[in-house]
């Protein structure tokens, strides 16, 4: 049979661009993507990137203070010009969508504007009515933000709508104990807004270690972000110009907005994937297997829409695998048990890699090395927030199972990291490197007999008690 197209990919996001630049730029496959919002999805226009470029605004504050620690004994950094920064990002986003598509036009990838739906195995639908063959199909539709259902919700925000707000809220509501909630907190409470972080567990993070949620907790709580653990909102009305939130224990409170970070669902509805047989899980997530393969041979999905680790460096990696095993003759299957991810939070951010010490424990014994020390740069300038940095260890063959680090840019030690562990370092691999000083890195190197056997950690409240 002849087809339009070799692939057809849905979603030129972080997934969808990757795999189509790389069938047909490298293996000279007839490629087209259809994009019905803007080129470089999630990651490049609402997520990642104008997040931490948000991040890294929102720390300005702090960095003065440090510098007057230093001598710097004037330095402030007066008032935060949201209209300035919001425009200047935008521009930024429209330079790097521009660069996505270019990189796909040059590569040779035919482009449409448009949403699509998949019509039968082999044939795709643009919104204007015009029909595609294709030998693939390459789902990669990513993911949506996913409201709580709650009375009002209507007048709340997700983060989508954060980028372009009109004006900074003097006081918000931030829904949720996950990354975007912990991430947007920490940019809210840094450019200077009255912050609350409401989630309706006893702590935030649920997932990660254990120990390492508590440092987050505390840091919260001294940069002055208020932390309300068991709190639920439930309804959201208007109240002239604000929200009036009632929360489950009836109390309530008004806020010039809220944000719901209550998580992210696949974005498969009316997709067509009625009209194929694709099979999908009860999140709406679609299944694949290792080489990203739907139960539908000519249909592959890669990204958020499998909900497996929904991070644009394995939405990526997904992406080149299909090409190069469908395209380039290079069978890659994926392997994502072994993928460092990050919460971009201030002072101090959280970057982790392999097992938490709770899962570790499952597994069998493990030594826990653990560092906690005040850094040089930040003690100097007068501040007491300190960096945690925890090994997992193997008893048995020594291998480091999980690496976790709270400290500033903890997410560019453990690249690093990553690579070792992805080698299968052991513990004396890691001492036998020779320590770069001055650094907070080198606290990795140098822990040299485990603060403990796992099983034996002091309750939670021994350790941090101004934490609940
Ligand atoms: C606020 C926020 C911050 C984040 N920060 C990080 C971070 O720091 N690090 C990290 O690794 N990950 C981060 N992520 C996650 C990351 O953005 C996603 O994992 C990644 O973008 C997923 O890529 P994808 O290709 O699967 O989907 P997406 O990037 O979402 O791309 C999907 C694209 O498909 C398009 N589309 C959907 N349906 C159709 C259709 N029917 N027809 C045509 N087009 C369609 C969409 O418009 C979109 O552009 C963040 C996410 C958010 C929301
Ligand atoms: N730094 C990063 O790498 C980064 C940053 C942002 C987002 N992401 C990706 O995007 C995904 C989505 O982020 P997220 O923070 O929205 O999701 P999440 O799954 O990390 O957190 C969702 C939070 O909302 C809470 N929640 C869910 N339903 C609720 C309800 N009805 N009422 C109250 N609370 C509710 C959950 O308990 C959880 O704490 C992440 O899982 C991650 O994969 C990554």
């Amino acid at each position: 049979m002849k087809f339009d197209y070799d692939l057809f990919v849905i979603g030129g996001g972080s997934g969808g661009a990757r795999a189509s630049r790389i069938s047909a730029g490298e293996y000279g496959a007839r490629v087209a993507v259809a994009e019905e919002s803007r080129m470089g999805g999630t990651c490049v226009i609402r997520g990642c990137v104008p997040k931490k470029l948000m991040i890294y605004g929102s720390q300005m504050p702090g960095e003065a203070h440090v510098a007057r620690g230093y001598g710097w004994r004037e330095a402030e950094v007066g008032a935060f010009n949201w209209p300035f920064f919001r425009d200047k990002l935008a521009r930024e986003l429209n330079r790097l969508e521009a660069a996505y598509t270019n990189g796909m036009v040059n590569a040779g990838v035919d482009t449409y504007k448009q949403r699509a739906r998949i019509v039968d195995p082999h044939t795709v639908e643009l919104a204007d009515g015009s029909r595609f063959t294709a030998r693939y199909i390459l789902i990669a539709v990513g993911g949506r933000p996913s409201w709580p259902g709650i009375k009002g919700q209507e007048l709340g925000l997700v983060s989508d709508d954060l980028f372009t707000l009109d004006h900074l809220p003097g006081k918000v509501l931030m829904v949720g104990g996950g990354y975007i909630a912990c991430e947007f907190a920490t940019i809210f409470n840094g450019l200077g807004c009255k912050t609350v972080l409401a989630y309706r567990g006893d702590r935030i993070l649920r997932g990660f270690d254990e120990e390492m949620r508590l440092h987050i907790s505390q840091q919260f709580i001294d940069t002055g972000v208020d932390l309300r653990l068991n709190t639920t909102p439930v309804e959201l009305e208007k109240d002239g110009e604000e929200i009036r939130v009632t929360f489950a224990d009836g109390t309530q409170e008004n806020f010039d907005d809220v944000v719901f970070a209550t998580g992210r669902r696949p974005y498969t509805n009316d997709l067509g994937l009625e009209n194929t047989g694709v099979a999908i899980g009860n999140r709406g997530e679609i299944i694949v297997d290792e080489w990203s393969q739907t139960s539908v041979p000519s249909i592959y999905a890669v990204g958020d829409v499998v909900d497996l680790v929904n991070l644009t460096p394995v939405a990526i990696r997904a992406g080149h695998n299909f090409a190069d095993t469908v395209f380039g003759g290079i069978p890659k299957p994926c392997d994502f048990s072994l993928v460092p991810s990050a919460v971009y939070i201030r002072p101090h951010e959280l970057a982790t890699i392999g097992m938490t010490e709770e899962q570790a424990v499952e597994r069998g014994p493990v030594d826990i090395y653990m560092g906690g020390f005040r850094p040089m740069r930040s003690m100097f300038a007068g501040e007491d927030t300190r960096s945690v940095m925890k090994l997992i260890v193997d008893v048995e063959t020594d291998v480091v199972l999980g690496c976790h680090i709270f400290g500033p840019e903890a997410g560019e030690m453990l690249q690093m990291v990553a690579v070792a562990m992805g080698m299968g370092a052991t513990k004396a691999d890691f001492d036998r490197a020779i320590a770069l000083h001055p650094t907070v890195a080198e606290e990795l190197v140098t822990m040299r007999k485990p603060m403990r056997r796992a099983g034996e950690v002091p309750p939670a409240t021994e350790r941090h008690s101004a934490v609940s």
